[in-house]
């Protein structure tokens, strides 16, 4: 069940937006739509939430089939970067809306206000305006108004994309928390990777109009399908004929088998971890080999900037030919 997406194509003109789009997405759970700029993830998930259609192809919301069925009868709960509050109204006012148009009796609004109110910890703004909240208020405030429905999806356009970092960090640790409180069927579109991967229990990468690999964050981030998903789920670096991580790179002062040697041409500082660049002796791989360790392990093995170092794959860690 949860949301079954078959075939889906989508053109804008001659522009390819989306090609032949095949998506389980299991209920209860929070999916990330995960990829760059113009990929095609807010035209899927307008897709889902009935807001665009589709050229070819079926989304089945919950067992129904959901393909010609209007947006408002779709019982999704939508949320955008820049949330459309009702500017006169309180915030009380903002969740109670869903609830009035479909006429549902005065004691149960009131009641399901004061719940989701609590649920997004705003109960002691609730008689204020939209005008008088912060963006991270105002973006809770959506998630309750999407929430009072209760929707059998719940679709979020990077709700967060607005915001600064130090705020859309807390919000996404709220959000997770959020979800294994109420559980609903939960799509997510961001381009932020860490984001993608703390938040969600599974990850769609999307990259020009087509879905690149389906997984757990671990899969993803530790058995990569194609150098497109690597690279964009973390820093890569190049070593002899792969790619590898930064920090999966074990790196050693002494002669020792290794798949590169050079000298540590860059040292940088940051925070608790030591970025370093070291330039290869083999010429015929002339690129800087980025190699991450922490303070303390460089410390342990006593380097410093110029050293001759040794280079290989930390063991156990499958490095992709690129
Ligand atoms: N209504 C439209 N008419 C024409 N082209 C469109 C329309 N909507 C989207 N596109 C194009 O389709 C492609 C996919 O857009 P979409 O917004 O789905 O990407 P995205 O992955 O969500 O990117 P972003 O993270 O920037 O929002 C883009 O190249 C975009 O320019």
């Amino acid at each position: 069940m949860g949301i079954e997406i078959r075939g889906i194509n989508k053109f804008f003109g001659d522009f390819v937006a989306l090609e032949d789009i095949n998506l389980s997405i299991p209920s209860g759970q929070l999916t990330a739509l995960l990829g760059p700029s113009g990929g095609g993830k807010s035209t899927l998930l307008r897709i889902i939430a009935g807001l665009e259609s589709s050229d070819s192809g079926t989304v089945e919301i919950e067992g129904v089939d959901t393909t010609n069925v209007p947006a408002q009868k779709r019982n999704v709960g939508f949320v955008f970067q820049h949330y459309a509050a009702f500017k006169h109204m309180t915030v009380a006012k903002n969740i109670a809306f869903g609830l009035e148009i479909r006429k549902r009796p005065k004691q149960e609004v009131k009641d399901r206000v004061q719940e989701l109110l609590k649920l997004v910890h705003l109960e002691q703004w609730s008689d204020r305006l939209p005008s008088q909240l912060s963006g991270g208020q105002r973006q809770r405030m959506a998630l309750a108004r999407a929430l009072a429905i209760e929707p059998s999806v719940l679709l979020l356009d990077e709700p967060f994309g607005a915001l600064d970092a130090k705020v859309r960090k807390e919000l996404r640790d709220w959000l997770r928390r959020l979800h294994d409180e109420v559980h609903v069927t939960t799509v997510f579109v961001t381009h932020d990777q860490e984001e993608a991967l703390e938040v969600s229990d599974s990850l769609v990468v999307i990259n020009e109009g087509r879905i690149e690999q389906i997984g757990s964050p671990d899969d993803l981030y530790d058995r990569p399908a194609s150098d497109f998903v690597l690279s964009f789920l973390g820093p890569v670096t190049r070593l002899g004929d792969h790619l590898i991580r930064p920090h999966d790179i074990e790196i050693s002062r002494y002669e020792q088998a290794a798949t590169a040697t050079g000298k540590i041409s860059r040292w940088t500082r940051v925070g608790f971890e030591i970025r370093l660049e070291v330039t290869p002796d083999d010429t015929l791989h002339p690129d800087p080999i980025q190699v991450v360790v922490t303070r303390a392990e460089a410390t342990a093995l006593g380097l410093h900037d110029g050293d001759q170092v040794w280079l290989r794959p930390q063991a156990g860690v499958e490095p992709v030919r690129g």
